[in-house]
């Protein structure tokens, strides 16, 4: 237990993390993301009509089974090329910008007509890797995810391409479907592709490429992933295999299936039902797609959103002793703090770095910087750098006030790997 020293309230008091709770009973939570390539012609930039008609039955089966989903969508930029009577992506942010603002709208448009016809209500979400990176805002969303699902609609999600500069963009939706995912606290993630399933080599180049159906451990994972998306999307397998790596590690078990046949999907969870009935293990192999098992035990959400936590706002430096303290799953006390880096507010995320001057012989020394990990400090930059070096009784007499005895409390802190 951290000693609270000092009486003032604190400024900043903790949200509560209130991540959608696992539904009940059968019905699973279900993140779908469809690519570029499953939703628009890449030759004639025409909706793909059948597979989206098919998705949308998928949809329903899934609901008429008790399960809860949300879609992660591309195809704005694709829909926006169309309308404005362009046959390629344009080569400035600003105008792939514009583009997707026009897209955007069409797309939704769409599927409100598609889902209106089986009486499924939709909800357009827009989110951004910056807003996100703010805790209040990440809750805020997480909040309306659930009355969403509450209120039974289909959350449609893209990223909002119209403010996301090239700094805080997610840039491909796979990474957004996977924050998702561990935002709702998502049982399966379905990214649908191109492609039947992951390979171990670009089945269109290698004829000896092998089908990949099970997946453990991402890390020891011998693949050749190096071929880029489709010519209008972003995303690759590199990038299906880093969301895969986060949804996992949020406890959401990651499937890659062919986006042109969204049935599949209905056989995998019929095929996990059946599995789950002998065994409680959520590890199977299925007879399609490709299957990344998620982990045993998955990190609680809000650690999960300081590592993953998207967007870094700064870096605190410590001393050897706060370093190891730190690795011994102790709070992060200004005692402990050498220098800070950047501007942020209390609340954001930060990097925590162990430099120290090392002895290289001759009378030489090299400076060696090592991460430790990261955390959500209490304090903002400007209060971090006036009282790092103090101990915690003296924080009150530097500020003139006191918002917690430490600056990283250790449940908000994940150690680097
Ligand atoms: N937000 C963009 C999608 C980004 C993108 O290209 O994603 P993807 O097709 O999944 O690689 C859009 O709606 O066009």
């Amino acid at each position: 237990m951290d000693t609270h020293i000092g009486a003032a309230a604190p400024k900043n008091p903790r949200v509560v993390p209130t991540a959608v709770p696992r539904a009940p009973g059968s019905g699973l939570t279900l993140v779908i993301k469809l690519g570029t390539s499953s939703i628009v012609n890449e030759k004639t930039l025409f909706p793909k009509m059948s597979t989206l008609s098919l998705l949308i039955e998928t949809v329903h089966e899934m609901r008429l089974m008790g399960h809860r989903v949300i879609i992660v969508s591309s195809g704005a930029v694709g829909m926006g090329l169309k309308r404005l009577n362009m046959t390629k992506r344009p080569q400035t942010l600003s105008q792939v910008q514009a583009v997707a603002a026009v897209g955007q709208g069409r797309l939704m448009a769409l599927y409100d007509d598609l889902f209106g016809q089986l009486d499924i209500p939709i909800a357009q979400v827009l989110l951004t890797k910056d807003t996100l990176a703010e805790r209040s805002q990440y809750l805020n969303a997480c909040n309306t995810f659930k009355e969403l699902l509450n209120f039974n609609t289909v959350p449609i999600v893209n990223e909002n391409d119209t403010v996301s500069n090239s700094e805080i963009r997610f840039g491909d939706n796979d990474t957004l479907s996977a924050i998702t995912a561990g935002m709702v606290n998502a049982d399966y993630l379905f990214l649908c592709t191109d492609v039947e399933c992951l390979y171990t080599d670009n089945p269109r180049t290698n004829p000896d490429a092998k089908a990949v159906r099970l997946v453990e451990d991402i890390a020891s994972l011998k693949v050749q992933v190096s071929s880029p998306g489709s010519s209008l999307g972003t995303g690759g397998m590199v990038t299906k295999l880093i969301a895969a790596e986060l949804a996992t590690a949020a406890g959401c078990s990651t499937i890659i299936t062919i986006g042109s046949d969204p049935k599949r999907m209905l056989t995998i969870l019929d095929e996990m039902a059946a599995h789950h009935h002998d065994s409680p293990s959520t590890k199977f192999e299925p007879s399609v797609g490709t299957l990344f098992v998620r982990k045993p035990n998955p990190m609680v959400d809000r650690k999960w959103w300081i590592l993953h936590g998207l967007a870094d706002r700064g870096c605190v430096y410590v001393d050897e002793g706060a370093a190891n303290a730190l690795r011994k799953k102790t709070s992060l006390f200004a005692a402990g703090i050498v220098d800070v880096e950047g501007v942020f507010g209390g609340d954001q995320t930060v990097k925590v770095v162990w430099k120290r001057e090392v002895d290289v012989g001759d009378g030489k020394k090299e400076t060696r910087i090592e991460e430790i990990g990261k955390g959500l400090v209490n304090y903002g930059s400007s209060e971090i750098a006036r009282i790092k070096g103090c101990k915690s009784y003296e924080i009150h007499v530097v500020l003139g006030y006191v918002d917690s005895d430490c600056v990283i409390h250790r449940d908000n802190f994940v150690l680097a790997k």
